[in-house]
């Protein structure tokens, strides 16, 4: 059928097109079913809304649309029903756990990319490759799809460096430091973040708490060519397009199959021209990796990985066993990592892995001598070094330079446990504590977390606070207080942390 466009003011998250019922019915379209759109050169798919708000002779297309395809109001298109894409059938060879060729994954990313495929089917191929996994040529192959169905960055500057954490863990912000430390000893680094995946605050979504970070990639090429970083949101970008699309699922479901992950990881870098890369693998009891012998075998995937992408690649394995720092949740992380950048101090796991990771890159970059990195690292901390480089990022990235943590608005609905007994914390569940700020509101909700004011090995006192949960709204609050009494988030030794009455 031909239709004249009308632009729909409103988001679904979605490719959707409108379609008049009376209209639909004609064409036998139904509700949910693919269509194909053209006009002149451009195609675009989506899933058919019918609706009677639509008038006959137009199809209505969200704005989720306009992101990607231009479209004008009234523009004359052809709207066609389109059968299952081809890449449904391997798909389905994955989920039978056979091995797919390189042309095979190419064709599923360029379905995903071009919205051929929909949640439903790319929930199907996340979960095929959490079950069966993919090995070395098919990572290989997926990552270089990912990367090359968007746009590559060429930045004038040698060498590029990155560093990207596999995530996981509560309360990492720690990259926020990493890179400005790693700038401000003259290196280039322009760090590209996707936003949470299984946690409750990715690095894109920390950082956009003070500045933003969905840029061009010729926005981004002129920060990073001026001030020789950037902390971006890989997703707002054209760049490895397939990662944020599948994200999407992955988060949804709260898993990161480990060869989804790689490439996702991976692909980001390579379209960004990294050089030297430092994959952070944060390793311990309810994160992604939870022994030492899998971390290595995770990193030395990684490094092989950098291999066949021309990138020099090193793996750091790092305590993930508790929260990094004392705050999870966007905002009441951005304050923590603002305040350490600003005093040079801050909680011990948080500087620690910080300074041990930019050290690595220091030293990788070739600015400090083997043995060296950790030290200069702290130092360019401690003298306020990184973060006026910080400065200058939230300047360029069009925020407020002059910000201060206590500035930054957190959830006012706040409710704090504390400790039934007295005794040493001898556990903090990673995957409750996420739980918990998901459940407060995080992170769509910016200011929804957690303060943490304990960690493993310390002693309390009966009565003591463990931690407030901050939210934006009471039913948040209260959604996040009734999990965290089915959880159990803290454990003190020798206590019973609630009974369980028989009603
Ligand atoms: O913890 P979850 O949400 O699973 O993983 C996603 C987080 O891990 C990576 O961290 P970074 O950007 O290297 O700091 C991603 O970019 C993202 O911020
Ligand atoms: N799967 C992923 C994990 C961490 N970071 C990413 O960008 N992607």
């Amino acid at each position: 059928m031909k239709a004249k466009v009308r632009i729909l003011d409103m988001y679904s998250g979605r490719y959707s097109v409108f379609i008049n019922e009376k209209e639909a019915k004609k064409a036998k379209l139904h509700p949910d079913d693919l269509v194909k759109i053209e006009a002149g050169k451009k195609t675009v798919y989506g899933s058919v809304v019918i609706s009677s708000l639509i008038k006959e002779g137009e199809v209505g297309v969200s704005k989720d649309i306009l992101q990607l395809h231009s479209f004008s109001e009234g523009e004359l298109v052809t709207v066609l029903p389109s059968g299952a894409p081809e890449s449904v059938r391997y798909i389905k060879k994955k989920m039978r756990g056979e091995k797919l060729r390189k042309v095979e994954i190419e064709t599923i990313v360029k379905d995903i990319v071009d919205r051929k495929l929909r949640d439903i089917e790319i929930s199907s191929f996340v979960t095929s490759l959490e079950i069966n996994g993919l090995d070395m040529d098919e990572i290989a192959a997926l990552t270089i799809a990912m990367a090359e169905t968007g746009d590559m960055l060429d930045i004038d500057r040698k060498p590029i460096m990155d560093v990207h954490s596999i995530g996981g863990v509560p309360g990492n912000k720690t990259n926020i430091l990493v890179v400005p430390i790693v700038a401000a000893a003259g290196l280039t680094i322009p760090k590209t973040s996707s936003r949470a995946i299984t946690s409750a605050a990715g690095t894109a979504d920390v950082v956009e708490v003070f500045a933003e970070v969905s840029f061009s990639l010729d926005e981004i090429k002129r920060i990073v060519e001026k001030i020789g970083a950037c902390m971006v949101w890989g997703g707002a970008l054209n760049l490895a397009p397939a990662d944020d699309i599948t994200i999407k699922s992955e988060r949804a479901l709260s898993i990161d199959p480990t060869g989804l992950m790689l490439a996702s990881i991976m692909s980001k870098k390579y379209a960004m021209g990294s050089q030297y890369v430092l994959i952070d693998i944060p390793t311990g009891k309810g994160v992604k990796v939870e022994t030492v012998d899998a971390a290595r075998a995770l990193a030395r995937d990684f490094i092989e990985l950098g291999k066949r992408l021309g990138q020099y690649v090193e793996g750091a394995i790092t305590y993930g066993g508790q929260p990094i720092g004392h705050t999870v949740g966007p905002a009441l992380e951005a304050r923590e990592a603002l305040s350490a950048l600003m005093t040079g101090t801050g909680p011990g796991s948080l500087i620690e892995k910080a300074t041990g990771l930019a050290g690595v890159l220091l030293e990788m970059g070739g600015v400090a001598p083997a043995g060296m990195g950790k030290k200069m690292a702290r130092e360019i901390l401690e003298s306020g070094k990184a973060y006026q480089k910080m400065r200058e990022i939230i300047e360029e990235q069009g925020g407020n330079p002059d910000i201060k943590p206590e500035e930054i608005p957190v959830g006012d609905k706040t409710y704090t446990f504390t400790a039934p007994t007295s005794g040493y914390i001898t556990g903090i569940d990673n995957r409750a504590i996420t739980g918990i700020a998901r459940a407060a509101g995080a992170p769509e909700d910016k200011g929804a977390g957690l303060e943490l004011y304990v960690k493993v090995g310390e002693k309390v006192k009966e009565g003591d606070p463990l931690f407030t949960i901050h939210a934006e709204s009471e039913a948040r609050l209260d959604q996040a207080i009734v999990f965290a009494r089915r959880t159990e988030p803290i454990r003190i030794e020798g206590m019973v942390l609630q009974r369980i009455g028989n009603i």
